[in-house]
């Protein structure tokens, strides 16, 4: 016995990118003290080192968790997301090894949504071109182009945890607010969903982006969409950089198609605080640039640091998987008293079967089952008496289909 089940101070977290202290205090509460942290995100040849003995590891946007960096994780048990954008994960690949990855899918919403309503309040009154004007001597006193937020339509594209955080905020100060989503969505107050893209586009006076990055968002704002918003409106982007055609956009700043606009992702951003940021926005007053801090407020980063160090060490304690974005969903009891095994397998014909013939073969009383599967992989977590753990794990292990076991007590 306790061959198998890890100690806790022998259990590595890899925190990345500055993640908040509140997740390693989290993590200290829960007995994990075996923490390596970094500042910043780390390039690919250094990560490989870094997570090459991490059983868990925290990102936030900027680390790319490829299936090469998977490789050489071997000893990684799950992954940590300490912001809402799973897109830097290779999910598919970490599914694959039986890696669950969990993320913090609400507590930096507000903090995009505040910001987005500041930045179409300057920007619906020309401001980031008078203040940079202002900087360099100029007096642009004048009320040409310069409009109340109140009674412009907002079009809001992605009516998800931000946009109708957003949506709400934008009525009370009196916007007309109006939105697209892929998915019929219940609006709130008096928000309308539209049709389609195009016609959300042609009738708005400010658009916001909250669409996750997939391959149906990518250079969703294209040229030809951007030529769809009516002249003189505001395009802001606080989701990703793939979204929006950068060239594109430049260009109808320059002619003036768009009367400003506020990006806070970009299609390449750099790496760390050191590195130069380059952009061809940059030429541009009327454009407010922003180095990605729509979730980058003291709340909503100490928020994130506990919700997901408490993900990571309750399912490194007892197996539970809940708001996993890639695995299956299991909550779990307490499991004092018993052995927890747990056996995650690729979700073929026969798995359930085979475990269940492991127990009738070895006579191991099953005091609690729990399953549940999606199109990938199964997560069978099964309790049974203390002393027979080791002989039902290493049965488990052998079933075909089996991608990982181990045993939790
Ligand atoms: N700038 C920053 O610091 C931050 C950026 N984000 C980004 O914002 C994104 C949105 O965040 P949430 O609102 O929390 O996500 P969410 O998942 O709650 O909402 C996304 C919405 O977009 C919709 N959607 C997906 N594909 C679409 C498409 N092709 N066309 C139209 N709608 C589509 C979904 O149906 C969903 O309603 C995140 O995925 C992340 O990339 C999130 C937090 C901070
Ligand atoms: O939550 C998200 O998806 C974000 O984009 C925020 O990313 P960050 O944690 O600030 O690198």
């Amino acid at each position: 016995m306790g061959s198998t089940s890890l100690q806790k101070r022998k259990i590595k977290f890899l925190l990345l990118e500055g993640v908040h202290p509140s997740a390693v205090e989290a993590l200290n509460a829960a007995g994990y003290n075996n923490i390596e942290q970094h500042p910043k995100a780390l390039p690919p040849e250094e990560l490989k080192t870094a997570i090459a003995d991490a059983h868990f590891v925290g990102i936030r946007s900027r680390t790319q968790l490829t299936d090469e960096i998977f490789e050489h994780a071997r000893k990684l048990v799950a992954v940590g997301c300490f912001c809402i954008g799973t897109n830097q994960v290779d999910l598919p690949a970490a599914t694959r090894r039986g890696i669950p990855v969990f993320n913090a899918p609400f507590s930096n919403t507000r903090s995009v949504a505040e910001l987005v309503i500041a930045e179409a309040i300057l920007l619906l009154r020309g401001i980031p071109a008078k203040n940079a004007a202002a900087h360099r001597g100029a007096w642009l006193k004048s009320a040409a182009n310069s409009y109340e937020i109140r009674g412009k339509r907002l079009g809001i594209v992605g009516y998800g945890n931000i946009g109708m955080q957003l949506g709400v905020i934008a009525e009370g100060l009196g916007m007309r607010v109006q939105f697209y989503d892929v998915v019929n969505k219940l609006p709130l107050g008096n928000a309308r969903q539209l049709g389609t893209l195009d016609a959300l586009l042609a009738s708005s006076d400010v658009v916001s982006l909250h669409v996750p990055e997939t391959p149906s968002t990518a250079n969703m704002l294209s040229a030809a969409r951007l030529d769809q918003m009516p002249a003189g409106s505001i395009l802001i982007n606080a989701s990703r950089g793939t979204v929006v055609d950068i060239d594109a956009l430049a260009e109808r700043l320059a002619s003036g198609h768009l009367a400003g606009a506020a990006i806070d992702v970009f299609p390449v951003e750099p790496r760390s605080n050191d590195d130069e940021f380059v952009s061809p926005l940059r030429a541009f007053d009327q454009a407010i640039l922003t180095p990605h801090i729509g979730g980058s407020t003291m709340e909503a980063q100490e928020n994130i640091g506990m919700e997901v160090a408490e993900k990571l060490s309750r399912y490194s304690d007892n197996g539970t998987t809940t708001s996993s974005v890639n695995f299956p969903e299991v909550a779990l009891p307490e499991h004092a008293g018993s052995h927890r095994l747990l056996h995650i397998h690729r979700n073929v014909p026969g798995v359930m079967g085979a475990i269940n013939q492991v127990f009738s073969d070895t006579g191991v009383n099953v005091s609690a089952q729990f399953l549940q599967t999606n199109d990938a992989i199964g997560y069978v977590v099964i309790d049974v008496d203390a002393e027979y753990s080791d002989v039902a794990l290493r049965a488990l292990a052998d079933i075909d289909a089996t991608i990982r076991s181990r045993v939790l007590f």
